[in-house]
């Protein structure tokens, strides 16, 4: 059985449409990038994979069983700008989103309990290199290193998966590169099954072991909600010529020409 299975996935606001006819199955470790025309749904796709919205239709399955429809420890996510508490250190903030987990109800750990997630804390941000960096206020934190953090924080429940929305999307090429190490390495290292958004089809190239195009098949430039988005290719990459990496930019353009106008 497939870890994740979409089927006939619909997400409807009102009258209009983002995505139709969603229809995917994942395994478990896979590297999914997903790339698209703004406004063609992606971040909704992924609030879905998350919990925080519902599909309108179809089924999202996790293990054969609708996916949570609430966030918990089997999915971490990371957005382009990550908020953090700024009056929190680096360490305080990740154990944070431990204690948040692990006692929902008074949002606090204490004693051993409290002394354990501190040091799994320490140890997450060593992981994504901020160990130097632990008594740290975010405002003390360059923008990659703020993106370290909201990769610790994201992972510190040990999720399955991990739901990256353009998380460097803000940063300078030289810092990305890094990032992008980074990223691999916790995908291999952590196990991880990771959907990641990008506007950057280098990017999702080169960082996934599969790519999605979310485009609209039937386009209706006066009223664009019309019809959803759809995956339009679906690819195993590192295996994709030129050619279709081309006709991918040029169908995404011409969306993203009708949607921005
Ligand atoms: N809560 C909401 N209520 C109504 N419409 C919404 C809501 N959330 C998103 N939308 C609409 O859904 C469409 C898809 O938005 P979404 O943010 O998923 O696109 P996207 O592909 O991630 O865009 P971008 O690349 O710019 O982040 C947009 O037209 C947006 O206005």
């Amino acid at each position: 059985m497939a870890a994740i299975e979409i089927k006939n996935l619909w997400k409807e606001y009102g009258q209009d449409v983002v995505l139709e006819r969603l229809n995917a199955k994942v395994e478990e470790g896979e590297f999914v990038t997903v790339v698209g025309a703004s406004g063609c749904g992606k971040t909704t796709f992924l609030k879905m994979m998350l919990g925080t919205e519902s599909p309108t239709r179809g089924q999202l399955l996790l293990d054969g069983k609708p996916i949570p429809d609430e966030p918990d420890e089997t999915r971490g996510i990371v957005f382009q700008r990550y908020s953090v508490l700024p009056h929190l250190t680096a360490v305080e903030n990740v154990m944070l989103a431990g204690e948040l987990e692990s006692s929902r109800w008074l949002g606090r750990v204490f004693g051993g309990k409290r002394r354990a997630l501190r040091e799994q804390a320490e140890e997450m941000l060593a992981s994504v290199g901020l160990d130097q960096a632990l008594g740290k206020y975010p405002h003390e934190l360059s923008g990659g290193m703020q993106q370290r953090l909201a990769l610790a924080q994201a992972l510190i429940k040990k999720p399955r998966i991990l739901l990256l929305d353009e998380p460097f999307g803000a940063l300078d090429p030289g810092i990305r590169r890094d990032m992008h190490e980074l990223v691999l390495d916790l995908w291999r290292k952590q196990d991880l099954t990771v959907f990641m958004i990008t506007h950057d089809l280098a990017e999702g190239f080169f960082l996934g072991t599969r790519m999605w195009v979310f485009d609209k098949e039937r386009l209706d430039p006066q009223t664009p909600g019309s019809y959803g988005a759809r995956i339009t290719y679906d690819l195993p990459v590192g295996n994709s010529d030129k050619g279709t990496l081309q006709s991918i930019t040029q169908s995404v353009d011409s969306t993203a020409r009708v949607l921005g106008a």
